[in-house]
């Protein structure tokens, strides 16, 4: 097991922050149902005694960040005192402390807030174990033995799927080539689709010229957001149709506007534009939902996609058994964090399901791509059909932002899960008190906070 040493590493402290970023002012990361985000992450720092520190963060959409701080120091206790050598080696049983909690469990359990603000303590300790064994996140799992990955993943409620033992032949039985695998994706990065040519609150001609910008780039598979209005969405997609040309491919995306039957109806009426996928097309709880329309849509050659609302492991596991999901959105900051995402891939492995993960939001480019990679190289083993999303949004802020080129992911290389902000972006970011934030509000381009957005106060 790649368990450290546990000399100075008990855990000293975790610090969390709001951390927003004014992205509704250029309606970028808009959507039918989120109309003016500010992408913001709640951001944890885990902090050892000799200093070693681990960084992780749970994606927002702006208000509301507050409570998941809140919550993240709520769950400190769980968490100070312990040596993060023995959280690694039984990392299931510390997941299921943290998510299991036998008060708190009641406001979750395993799902919402409480599951957010487990998923930003949980990939802090990720990271800060990749970065004890020098190593990105994406090979500390490649280099894993199967046991012991495994060992991070807590089973109840999935054994039916898949059980430990099943998970760990799987694991054994993809072995080989394994090395050849980790060579390529050095070599070749991992290919990628872009969602930034068509968020809902752009014009058509920022869609247009996005469009022509992102082709030049050497994109193939563009997302357009869709939902509100049907003759909007088909002049749009039909724009985009017309700019990517026939062999190039278009997704759309509604972030669960619709009622089942009217997703059908109005995926019927786009079909003559071939999307690839709807994805979210109705609520992320309507399991049965989704295979309703999955069905209906098969004979359109219309698969659907979604998982970045999915709220954990069970409910991935019926979307995946029910042919609800043709293409797994695995979401990095949502759900339990890395353990509970593994064993979301393991069960898309076992029910032939490709993953396809989420990544438009602050930082889940940077963690998504180590997740994809191990995929590639440990589990399904294979790049057939299978995309990263990317979204060219507030890279510039981390110390090791992902690099895509020619629409290729590039190996991430420097140690931990890419989650570190650069020095400064707290100053000028966390909610309200940063300077670019008291200025925005001192200017009346937002209102000032509310009582209980105070928390980073
Ligand atoms: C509010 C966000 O930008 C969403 O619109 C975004 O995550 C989107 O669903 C996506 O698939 O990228
Ligand atoms: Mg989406």
């Amino acid at each position: 097991m790649p368990v450290p040493n546990r000399n100075g590493l008990e855990i000293v402290s975790i610090d969390v922050k709001d951390v927003r970023f004014p992205t509704s002012l250029g309606s970028h990361g808009s959507d039918a149902l989120h109309t003016d985000p500010n992408y913001s992450c709640a951001y944890v720092t885990t902090t050892t005694g000799n200093g070693k520190q681990g960084f992780g963060l749970t994606f927002t959409c702006g208000r509301g960040t507050e409570i998941i701080v809140l919550t993240i120091r709520s769950m400190k206790k769980f968490i100070i005192g312990k040596n993060a050598a023995d959280i690694f080696a039984d990392f299931a049983g510390f997941w299921r402390t943290i998510t299991n909690d036998s008060q708190m469990r009641w406001i979750g359990p395993e799902k919402g807030v409480a599951h957010l603000a487990a998923a930003a303590i949980l990939n802090s300790l990720w990271d800060l174990w990749a970065r004890l064994e020098n190593k990105p996140l994406w090979r500390l799992l490649v280099d894993m033995e199967p046991e012991e990955l495994v060992s991070t993943i807590d089973f109840r409620y999935i054994t039916d799927v898949i059980t430990k033992e099943e998970a760990i032949k799987l694991l054994k039985d993809k072995q080989a080539g394994k090395d050849e695998r980790v060579k390529y994706l050095m070599q070749h990065g991992y290919p990628a689709y872009t969602t930034q040519v068509g968020w809902l609150g752009y014009s058509d001609e920022l869609v247009q010229s996005l469009c022509d910008k992102y082709l030049k780039l050497g994109f193939k598979f563009f997302k357009v957001k869709v939902g509100v209005n049907f003759e909007d969405d088909y002049r749009r997609c039909s724009a985009v149709r017309k700019c990517i040309g026939p062999n190039n491919v278009l997704m759309v995306d509604a972030n669960q506007a619709w009622s089942v039957n009217e997703a059908i109806e109005w995926m019927k009426k786009l079909a003559p534009l071939k999307p690839m996928w709807i994805e979210e097309p109705t609520s992320p709880d309507d399991i049965l939902g989704h295979a309703a329309i999955s069905k209906a849509l098969a004979p359109y050659n219309i698969g659907v996609a979604t998982g970045e609302m999915c709220a954990n492991r069970v409910m991935f596991k019926q979307f995946l058994q029910s042919g609800g999901m043709q293409y797994c959105q695995i979401d990095s900051a949502r759900i339990g964090g890395v353990n509970e995402i593994l064993s979301v891939y393991l069960m898309a492995e076992k029910l032939k399901v490709k993953v396809c993960p989420h990544a438009g939001g602050v930082g889940l480019c940077e963690m998504v791509q180590h997740l994809q990679y191990w995929d590639f190289a440990s589990v399904s083993c294979t790049m057939q059909d299978r995309l990263i999303e990317y979204v060219d949004q507030q890279h510039e802020h981390f110390v090791d932002p992902c690099v895509v080129e020619n629409a290729k992911y590039l190996a991430p290389k420097q140690p931990g899960y890419s989650t570190e902000f650069l020095p400064g972006i707290l100053d000028r970011f966390a909610y309200p008190n940063g300077s670019e934030w008291r200025q925005m509000i001192k200017d009346g381009i937002f209102p000032p906070p509310d009582e209980a957005e105070l928390v980073n106060v």
